[in-house]
């Protein structure tokens, strides 16, 4: 059974999710006469197979996960598109996680000031989060995802099939985005979490398949209303200003999942000491992400590499930081300029 998914909007669009979901690729690139397929090493075979299907084939592999989505990486695809003489008609397909599919969607973003792509999502992340709604980009040193573009895909692939052999870690990394979208919009997707942590971590069951659908649910409603993050779309990043400050401290090395998990500890910390979340919902962060095996602490001595890191966080005005935080479950708001005694106290249930 395939269930889809619509993206409204301006360029409206379908999630597919599903099994066995590779036939579906040749009617989103109607029209192309050249198909580029981005991929890394470890989805090299679903990419040829991906590929003996599709017209004109310009294969590039690039490098895997967050060493991939780089200037450089996106400059080389540019010059094998050029190479193809690769026109406007022309598409640019994805195949892999979320790090290849940002990469692959920048590229089809800024080639030609825009063509068509579609991600084939093979990481549960990429699937829930990553490949829905349009955010497309690289990382630089200043910063994670400071260069990018919106551009929604033409339409996006979930093959449920895929997360029978994505790395278990990775897995694990992708359910912070989904147990992200139960506390700012879906709390069902919490009591499936908390009743069955097995089953959301196994790649063939019915829980999984549930929660994908769920996540992508609320991604759905979000970006078919607020593309371009003029307001609702902030809430997506719950998590994600101090996530991303981890990542940029890490040097890209570390999961963007595992960094949003510990970024959700601190956001729930932050809702509670500033007196908008009751306590039992911030302790319910903490035991749900412990429960699926989530990193929730990171080093006290990096407070200060932190804070400078938020400070470039898209979602500053001037020099006042702004975070999303909760008002109560499912109620998701902004705190705007909070004083560095409150992020410090916050940050001390992080470094605990
Ligand atoms: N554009 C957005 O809206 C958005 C949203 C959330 C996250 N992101 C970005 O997504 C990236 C993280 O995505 P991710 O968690 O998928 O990480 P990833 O893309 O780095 O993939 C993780 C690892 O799993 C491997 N992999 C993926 N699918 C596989 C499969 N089916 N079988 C075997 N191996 C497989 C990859 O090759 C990689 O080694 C980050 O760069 C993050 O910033 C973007
Ligand atoms: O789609 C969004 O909007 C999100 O914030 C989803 C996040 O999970 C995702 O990591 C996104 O790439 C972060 O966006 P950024 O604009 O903060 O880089
Ligand atoms: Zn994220």
């Amino acid at each position: 059974m395939v269930t889809r998914i619509h993206v409204g909007g301006d360029r409206a669009y379908d999630v597919l999710v599903g099994n066995d979901l590779d036939g579906e690729l040749p009617g989103l690139i109607d029209g192309a006469a050249r198909v580029a397929v981005l991929y890394s090493a470890p989805l090299r075979e679903r990419a040829e197979r991906i590929a003996a299907a599709l017209p004109g084939v310009t294969p590039i592999e690039v490098p895997d996960a967050e060493r991939g989505k780089t200037v450089a990486v996106a400059a080389q695809c540019w010059d094998e598109l050029g190479k193809a003489g690769f026109t406007r008609t022309d598409v640019v397909v994805g195949v892999g996680g979320g790090a290849v599919t940002d990469l692959a969607g920048f590229v089809a973003a800024s080639w030609l000031r825009g063509v068509r792509w579609v991600p084939v999502s093979t990481s549960l992340l990429g699937m829930v989060d990553a490949s829905v709604g349009g955010k497309t980009g690289v990382n630089i040193d200043a910063g994670k995802n400071l260069v990018g573009a919106f551009h929604p895909p033409a339409g996006v692939l979930c093959d449920l099939d895929a997360l029978t052999t994505l790395p278990p870690d990775d897995l694990t990394a992708g359910l912070a985005e989904v147990i992200k979208c139960g506390f700012i919009a879906d709390p069902r997707i919490l009591e499936l979490v908390e009743g069955d942590p097995a089953g959301a971590a196994d790649p063939a069951g019915r829980t999984l398949r549930e929660l994908v659908e769920r996540a992508i649910q609320v991604k759905a409603d979000v970006v078919s209303v607020d593309l371009k993050e003029s307001g609702l779309r902030e809430i997506l990043n719950y998590g994600h200003t101090l996530g991303h400050a981890i990542e940029k401290r890490e040097k890209y090395t570390w999961k963007h999942g595992h960094a949003v998990s510990v970024g959700l500890i601190f956001a729930a910390a932050l809702s509670r000491l500033s007196g908008r979340l009751d306590a039992a919902t911030a302790a319910r962060h903490r035991a749900v992400l412990d429960q699926v095996g989530l990193p929730t602490a990171y080093g006290q001595e990096a407070w200060t590499d932190l804070l400078s890191a938020m400070r470039v966080d898209k979602k500053t005005r001037a020099a006042t930081l702004r975070f999303v935080v909760l008002d109560g479950l499912a109620k998701p708001g902004i705190l705007t300029g909070p004083s560095e005694e409150l992020l410090v106290e916050a940050y001390a249930e992080v470094a605990r």
